[in-house]
């Protein structure tokens, strides 16, 4: 059979999940995340404008995951990294004053294996020093935080990536790997629905995206958004539609809604 007749291998549920690391400036935590990764079956990394490219140290600490390390995607911004993802989980080893819909690294492990059915799937990290910005962190469904020591709760960038990997790699096991789930049976696992309460799917980043910038535009149009002084009205509107996450249908309807209102205050 010639390659065109060949079917193209139907993509593993853990190639879904991205591991997304922004603005890393050592190196050497890009090649331990590799390897992390590796270990845990996981293969899509995506670097947001690293510092610094990987090099050999990276390469030394990725050990047998140079594979991971040369196939790593480079971007230069998150929305990039993110925008046909479905679900985005974004990482803080802090809580921001602005409190978003949290998952513990369980629940976040569980709702990544269940989603990545339907669309990709991204776990985010911040910079060493100073972590993801607020407007990173805004860009995401939901916050993890890992339940650290609270007077050290700061992981090594790596450590954290392992960390997290290890709950998605559980939550696949759990509910693929017919072996390990004899092994775990009866310890009240469960796994999250990847679909609304109406059955249809979440929309991915981009569609979202383009709901808030609709959304925006009209609520600048009405004067309910002062162009210079917007405040914390979008940020709010973000944090409300991520708790309520409309599917398809629904941003669809909203969409439809902003175009009704724009069309009635042309008239
Ligand atoms: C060294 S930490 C950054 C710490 C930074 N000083 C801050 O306050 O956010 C680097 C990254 O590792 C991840 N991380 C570290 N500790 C974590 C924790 N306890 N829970 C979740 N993510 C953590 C986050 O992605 C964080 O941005």
């Amino acid at each position: 059979m010639s390659d065109l007749h060949q079917e193209k291998p139907v993509k593993s549920l853990l190639d879904q999940v991205r591991i997304v690391l922004v603005n890393t400036s050592d190196c050497r935590n890009i090649g331990s995340a590799a390897r992390a990764m590796k270990t845990m079956g996981l293969s899509q990394l995506i670097l947001v404008d690293p510092i610094e490219m990987p090099n050999g140290q990276a390469q030394a600490l990725a050990a047998g995951a140079t594979d991971v390390l040369a196939n790593a995607k480079v971007v230069s911004t998150l929305e990039e990294a993110i925008e046909d993802c479905g679900l985005v989980v974004g990482t803080s080893a802090r809580s921001r004053t602005l409190p978003w819909p949290m998952l513990e690294p369980r629940g976040c492990g569980e709702k990544m294996i269940a989603e990545a059915t339907e669309y990709p799937v991204a776990l985010v990290f911040g910079r060493e020093s100073s972590g993801l910005t607020n407007e990173e962190l805004q860009l995401c469904h939901f916050h993890v935080q890992i339940p650290a020591n609270p007077d050290y709760s700061s992981l090594n960038l790596a450590m954290a990536v392992q960390t997290l990997s290890y709950e998605v790699r559980t939550s696949y096991l759990l509910a693929h790997d017919q072996a390990y789930q004899e092994r775990s049976t009866g310890n009240g696992n469960s796994i999250a629905k990847p679909i609304s309460e109406d059955d249809e799917a979440y929309p991915v980043v981009d569609e979202t995206e383009r709901f808030y910038e609709h959304f925006e535009k009209a609520l600048k149009a009405t004067g309910f958004i002062v162009e210079n002084h917007p405040g914390l009205v979008m940020t709010k509107l973000r944090r409300l539609f991520n708790r309520a996450r409309p599917d398809v249908k629904e941003i669809k309807m909203m969409r439809g809604i902003l175009a009704s209102m724009e069309r009635t205050a042309k008239k």
